[in-house]
C-alpha cells in the first residue's frame, strides 16, 4: 500500500525520556533546535500527533515563522500543514489549540469504537478518518493519507504512537535531540515505548548524520524496514 515517507521528530534528555513521569512537557532543546522543527514542520504536507500528546501538551502544531508561513501562502499552500491527531476514541477536546490556532484542514483518525457523539462533535471541528476497530489501523490510516496526496508526514510524537508507527513499519526517518539533561523516572516516557522488540527482532537503524546544537546533539537515523 501506498504510503506518505514519514519521518519522526523528538526532543529527548540524556537518559531518553521525552517528557517527566506526570507526562507534563518539558522544554528539552532550545530555540534553535525549535527553529529547525518548525522548518521541518513547514517542509511537510501534514504533521501527526497522539491524543496523548495532545492531553498532556495541547500543541497548536502551527508553523512559526512568518517568513516560512509566507512562502507556504505563496505556493498556493495553507500557511501550516495538515494537522492529524490518532486518537481512536475521539477523545480530543473541542477547545484543542490545534482546533483554535493556525490555519488549514484538521483530521482527527478514530477507530469505529469511538462514542459516535463524540465523533460527531469533532465532525465540526476536523475532518474525520475511522481506520480500524478498537484502535487506529495506522497502516490503513496512512493509506488514506497518501491518497489525499499527503506525500511528506512530519510525526511529533508522543511514546505510543512513534511505537505504532515504527513497529510496523511505517517510519522511513528519524530526528532525535538529545538534550543535556537526565529527567529519570521508569514511568517517563522514552522515545519509543509500546510493547517494545524482542531481542532478535530490534528495529535496525543507519546513522545518517549526527550535530552539536546548543548544549545538545542532533541524530538523524535512517529506519531500515524489512
Ligand atoms: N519531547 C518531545 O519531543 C515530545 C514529547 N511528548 C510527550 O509524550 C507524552 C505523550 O506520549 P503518550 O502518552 O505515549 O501518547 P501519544 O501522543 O503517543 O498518544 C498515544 C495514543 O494514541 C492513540 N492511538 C490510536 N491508535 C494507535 C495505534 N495504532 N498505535 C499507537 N497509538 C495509537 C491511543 O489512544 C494512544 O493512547 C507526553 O508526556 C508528551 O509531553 C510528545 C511529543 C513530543
Ligand atoms: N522538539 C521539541 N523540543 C522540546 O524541547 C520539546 N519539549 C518538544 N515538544 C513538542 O513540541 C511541540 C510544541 O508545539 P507548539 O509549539 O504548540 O506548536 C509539541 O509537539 C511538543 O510535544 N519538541
Amino acid at each position: 500500500m501506498n504510503r506518505p515517507f514519514t519521518f519522526i521528530n523528538s526532543a529527548m534528555s540524556a537518559d531518553g525520556k521525552i517528557s517527566t513521569k506526570e507526562r507534563k512537557q518539558v522544554r528539552i532543546s532550545g530555540d534553535i533546535d525549535f527553529d529547525r522543527m518548525d522548518e521541518l514542520r513547514a517542509s511537510s504536507d501534514a504533521i501527526m500527533v497522539g491524543i496523548g500528546t495532545v492531553l498532556a501538551d495541547d500543541p497548536s502544531l502551527t508553523v512559526k515563522s512568518r517568513y516560512r508561513r509566507d512562502t507556504r501562502k505563496n505556493k498556493g499552500l495553507d500557511e501550516d500543514p495538515v494537522r492529524i491527531i490518532v486518537d481512536s476514541k475521539a477523545r480530543t477536546p473541542l477547545n484543542a489549540d490545534i482546533f483554535k490556532k493556525g490555519t488549514g484542514m484538521r483530521i482527527v483518525a478514530v477507530s469505529s469504537s469511538a462514542p459516535k457523539e463524540k465523533v460527531d462533535a469533532l465532525s465540526k471541528k476536523a475532518t474525520i478518518i475511522t481506520a480500524g476497530d478498537e484502535k487506529v489501523d495506522l497502516v490503513l490510516l496512512m493509506g488514506q493519507l497518501s491518497s489525499m496526496g499527503i506525500q511528506r508526514l512530519m510525526v511529533e510524537g508522543g511514546a505510543t504512537l512513534n511505537w505504532g508507527l515504527l513497529s510496523n513499519g511505517l517510519v522511513d526517518e528519524v530526528f532525535s535531540f538529545i538534550g543535556n539533561i537526565f529527567i529519570g523516572g521508569n514511568s517517563s516516557p522514552t522515545l519509543v515505548d509500546g510493547e517494545g522488540f524482542l531481542k532478535g527482532d530490534f528495529l535496525p537503524l543507519e546513522l545518517i548524520s549526527s550535530e552539536t546544537i546548543e548544549e545538545g546533539v542532533l541524530l538523524k537515523w535512517k529506519v531500515l524496514n524489512k
